[in-house]
């Protein structure tokens, strides 16, 4: 037995046994055990499955998702959001469910062809659907986002976006456009959300965000000038904050977080985080 998570490309769904998970637009059924459940025991319940997908091995037992149309109604348990398993709980577990959500969501909206409209199959032994018909693959979506800490010497650039919990304030974040290398998408969005120019780059490490599919970029960059001008729309406010006078920060678990708290250690000559995956 391999211990941890696995991801496989496919496993049989004819063969029983194993645990499943259950998502729906409400999110993933848990009980007070967590969100896996028996397989066998998970599909005798009153549930409108509409895909049935092998996602993996946990401890070396298969894992399966249960897509569903609807939540229904499982005695004893409730639904919760993926978000919800990110800010706490076994992280394992979370990692088990960011990668059903991301394959339920990407075989949901891939069964028909984006280029002639034909139905498309599941290719054997590959985490792909494919078009007989115009002979395209597509496979498991992820969007490239940069997400920087500018810094000047004791002091760190965070930003609010309308969208975030009252209060928070967070590093700079986007999604690259093609064309655009890791810099030149970081450069621009520093430089359209506060008007600010950067240098010094340095990359940090990564992180899968799987709301819905970003693989987050993260690093440090040193300011080079101007003067913070918040986009309009986007940024509700963008400041300076003193590394020893900061407002409410982002999750622990994030790598926005993780960005903050390093560049904190290094400066505080105090023990470097470690980022969560
Ligand atoms: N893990 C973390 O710590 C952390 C922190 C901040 C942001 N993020 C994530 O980073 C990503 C980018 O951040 P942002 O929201 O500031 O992005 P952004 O500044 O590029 O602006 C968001 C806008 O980009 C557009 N967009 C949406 N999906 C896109 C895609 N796949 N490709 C290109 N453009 C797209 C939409 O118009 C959306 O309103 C988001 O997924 C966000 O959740 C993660
Ligand atoms: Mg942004
Ligand atoms: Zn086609």
């Amino acid at each position: 037995m391999t211990p941890g998570w696995i991801t496989t490309t496919l496993l049989d769904n004819e063969t029983p046994g194993g645990w499943a998970v259950a998502r729906s637009r409400d999110g993933f059924l848990h009980d007070t055990n967590g969100p896996l459940f028996p397989r066998e025991w998970l599909k005798r319940q009153d549930l409108s499955v509409f895909a049935e997908h092998g996602i993996g091995h946990l401890d070396g037992e298969p894992v399966y998702l249960l897509e569903l149309d609807s939540a229904g109604e499982v005695p004893g348990c409730s639904w919760q959001g993926l978000r919800g398993f990110m800010l706490q709980g076994d992280h394992t577990l979370y990692k088990v469910l960011g990668y059903a959500a991301q394959i339920g969501t990407w075989a949901r909206e891939h069964r028909f062809c984006g280029s002639c409209g034909q139905a498309m199959v599941q290719v054997p032994r590959e985490r792909a659907m494919y078009c007989q018909a115009c002979d395209l693959r597509s496979y498991p979506r992820i969007s490239p986002s940069m997400i920087v800490l500018v810094t000047r010497g004791d002091e760190i650039l965070l930003a609010r976006s309308p969208r975030f919990v009252t209060g928070v304030y967070s590093t700079l974040a986007g999604f690259a456009e093609p064309g655009e290398s890791a810099e030149d998408c970081l450069i621009r969005e520093v430089r359209e959300e506060v008007q600010v120019e950067v240098k010094n780059i340095q990359y940090m490490g990564s992180q899968c965000w799987p709301f819905p599919h970003s693989m987050m970029l993260g690093f440090h960059a040193e300011y080079a000038g101007g003067d913070i001008v918040p986009q309009a729309d986007e940024i509700e406010d963008a400041q300076w904050f003193n590394i020893h006078d900061l407002p409410p920060l982002p999750a622990s678990r994030s790598i926005a977080r993780y960005l903050i708290d390093l560049y904190l250690a290094r400066r505080l000559g105090h023990a470097e985080p470690v980022l969560p995956g």
